[in-house]
């Protein structure tokens, strides 16, 4: 097999383009969030959004983009929900390893994500601590989807100011793994800890029938 390089960066400059519109829609989203202009121009930006939006849909996929591996040989998923550069609806986080295989990211929360008052909505909170968990289970080396994730709120989570995520793999057994993780002021202050069950999928290792997601098309992460 040779490998096109020339369509290769073509596919990876393309990307690169994905990652910058969301970026730049993430920031519409903040100005949707926080705007006080008067109703007319509220208007007039809709009517402008829904060009952009007709533009953008003129050449569809049926699914988001999901794992694939990078030019760098590391798996990405650039439409995840909570990593994916490509996902508007991403923070994005940026989940680095540790040499310990426990996993951390520096994260801050915005307005958009707000619950109750000046305080981050915990189901938030909870996504991103689901998908950190699932990361520190799959970089101990035991990937799974989530069983349980329990959470226990211990201060409310503000947003614009830096905080840190970590969690780490807790034990194994037959295919099923735990771990925990924190969210955290930058001096330690625990606000949101969880813990996850996650199961390696009797499908992956060819014991049972894939399930088909409820409601048809939209399944695959
Ligand atoms: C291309 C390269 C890729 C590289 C890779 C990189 C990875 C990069 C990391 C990504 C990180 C993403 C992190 C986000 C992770 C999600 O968000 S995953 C999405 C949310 N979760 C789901 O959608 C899961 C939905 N549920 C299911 O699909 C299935 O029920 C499950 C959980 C996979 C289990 O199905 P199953 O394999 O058929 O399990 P089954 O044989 O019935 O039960 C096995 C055992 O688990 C127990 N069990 C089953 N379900 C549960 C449950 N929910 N709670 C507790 N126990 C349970 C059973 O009682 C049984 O126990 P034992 O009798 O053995 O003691």
């Amino acid at each position: 097999m040779t490998l096109d390089l020339a369509s290769t960066e073509d596919a990876e400059s393309r990307l690169a383009a994905l990652t910058v519109l969301s970026r730049q829609v993430r920031d519409l989203i903040d100005a949707v969030v926080l705007t006080d202009v008067p109703e007319g121009e509220l208007t007039a930006v809709t009517a402008e959004l829904a060009a952009l939006t007709e533009r953008l849909g003129a050449v569809r996929r049926d699914s988001p983009r999901s794992f694939e591996f990078g030019p760098d040989g590391l798996p990405r998923n650039l439409s995840n929900a909570v990593t994916g550069a490509a996902n508007p609806h991403a923070l994005p986080l940026v989940v680095q390893v540790t040499p310990e295989r426990t996993v951390r990211a520096e994260l801050g929360f915005r307005p958009v994500h707000e619950g109750p008052p000046a305080t981050v909505h915990g189901g938030v909170s909870a996504m991103i601590l689901d998908q950190l968990l699932g990361q520190a289970v799959a970089a101990a080396g035991f990937p799974g989807m989530t069983g349980t994730l329990s959470l226990r709120y211990r201060r409310p989570v503000p947003y614009g100011e830096p905080l840190v995520a970590t969690a780490e793999h807790t034990r194994s057994q037959g295919r099923k793994s735990w771990a925990e993780g924190r969210i955290a002021l930058p001096d330690g202050t625990v606000l949101v800890e969880a813990e996850g069950l996650f199961i390696a999928p009797s499908w992956w290792s060819g014991k049972g029938p894939v399930p088909e997601p409820e409601g048809g098309a939209g399944g695959a992460r």
